[in-house]
């Protein structure tokens, strides 16, 4: 038997990824090879007496995973930037390394985020849908107007790489102004992009298009309730691509289904998917995307290859290029 370090996956990655893990030549190979998520009574088995794990978001990495896999497990590696699914106190108590997927699909979210955001603002799924079942009559002076980038306010609700990636975007729509708010200000990130610090109330009632593109941890979890969206103007757009968690959707339904907002578009929900029976669906004014923002065959191959070599580099005890540090 081959005393190379044992790795499952918990997924079929993108094929540079395998490669990577492949021709490594340093591990032993077992794989989920399927493109929808391995069985958690599955993933409970095969993890036992891992070295590493590769995983993706969908996988729910807690104490009954870590005592599954055993006293083995020394390195996880998630193909995602974010990592609220995995229990960090549980990884930390057992001295497990973690890598993750930052950057490299800053671009390809951003680029998505901007999409969702002209796509719900100019009503472009309603629009296509009328132009397709006979609802295009003849050219109206107020039909299906939606709300324009130019002049507007542009508020970020959390500045990292991908605020700052969002705003490079929309600055050439002629924005007049970026506000953002976070646990507190970020001199270096706003500077680039001449942001303003303001408070969630003023982020709130200021913005004509608001981007959530925080972290979901227990400090945003439904950060963006009732009380956002009523400070909100009825002009507003509320986008989110960070993760479904942090919005309170009984919430953001209220305040789309009374106009309270203008419009909202959602890469990202909860759960996911979301039932195709869900209020939010029967809104005109909600665009819902099944969480592609970084959905470029560029950027979940670089994700893979980023995931592989975080993984390598722990279990050989080097630096990750990627590591959280618990
Ligand atoms: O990497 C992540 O966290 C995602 O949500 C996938 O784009």
């Amino acid at each position: 038997m081959s005393s190379l370090p044992r790795v499952y996956v918990t997924r079929k990655v993108p094929p540079d990824g395998l490669q990577i893990l492949r021709k490594s030549g340093q591990v032993q190979l077992e794989l989920w090879d399927s493109d929808d998520p391995v069985p958690r009574r599955e993933l409970l088995k095969k993890v036992k007496g891992c070295d590493g794990l590769l995983c993706v978001l969908t996988e729910k990495i807690d104490a009954e995973v870590l005592d599954a896999a055993g006293p083995t497990l020394k390195v996880l590696s998630t193909m995602s930037v974010g990592f609220d699914h995995l229990s960090l106190d549980e990884l930390k108590k057992r001295r497990i390394r973690v890598g993750y997927t930052p950057e490299v699909l800053t671009d390809a979210v951003a680029e998505l985020t901007v999409a969702l955001l002209l796509a719900t603002s100019r009503r472009l799924i309603e629009a296509a849908h009328e132009a397709k079942t006979g609802g295009w009559g003849t050219w109206r002076t107020q039909w299906l107007c939606g709300y324009e980038l130019a002049n507007s306010t542009v508020g970020i609700l959390g500045l990292g790489r991908i605020g700052v990636a969002i705003a490079e975007r929309l600055k050439p729509f002629k924005v007049k102004r970026f506000i953002y708010t976070d646990v507190e200000p970020r001199p270096e990130l706003a500077e680039m992009i001449q942001a303003e610090y303001v408070s969630m109330d003023d982020l709130a009632r200021q913005s004509d298009f608001l981007a959530a593109c925080c972290a979901l941890t227990p400090e945003t979890q439904s950060i963006c309730n009732k009380n956002l969206f009523s400070n909100m103007k009825k002009t507003s757009i509320f986008i989110n691509t960070s993760r479904g968690g942090v919005v309170n959707q009984e919430d953001l339904y209220e305040a789309l289904a009374t106009g309270e907002i203008a419009g909202a578009g959602l890469d990202v929900t909860t759960p996911e998917p979301l039932p195709t029976n869900h209020p939010l669906f029967t809104l005109k004014n909600c665009v819902i995307l099944p969480h592609i923002a970084s959905a470029s065959y560029t950027t979940r191959n670089a994700m893979s290859a980023l995931a592989a070599n975080n993984l390598l580099a722990g279990l050989r005890g080097d630096r990750m290029l990627k590591e959280l540090h618990l």
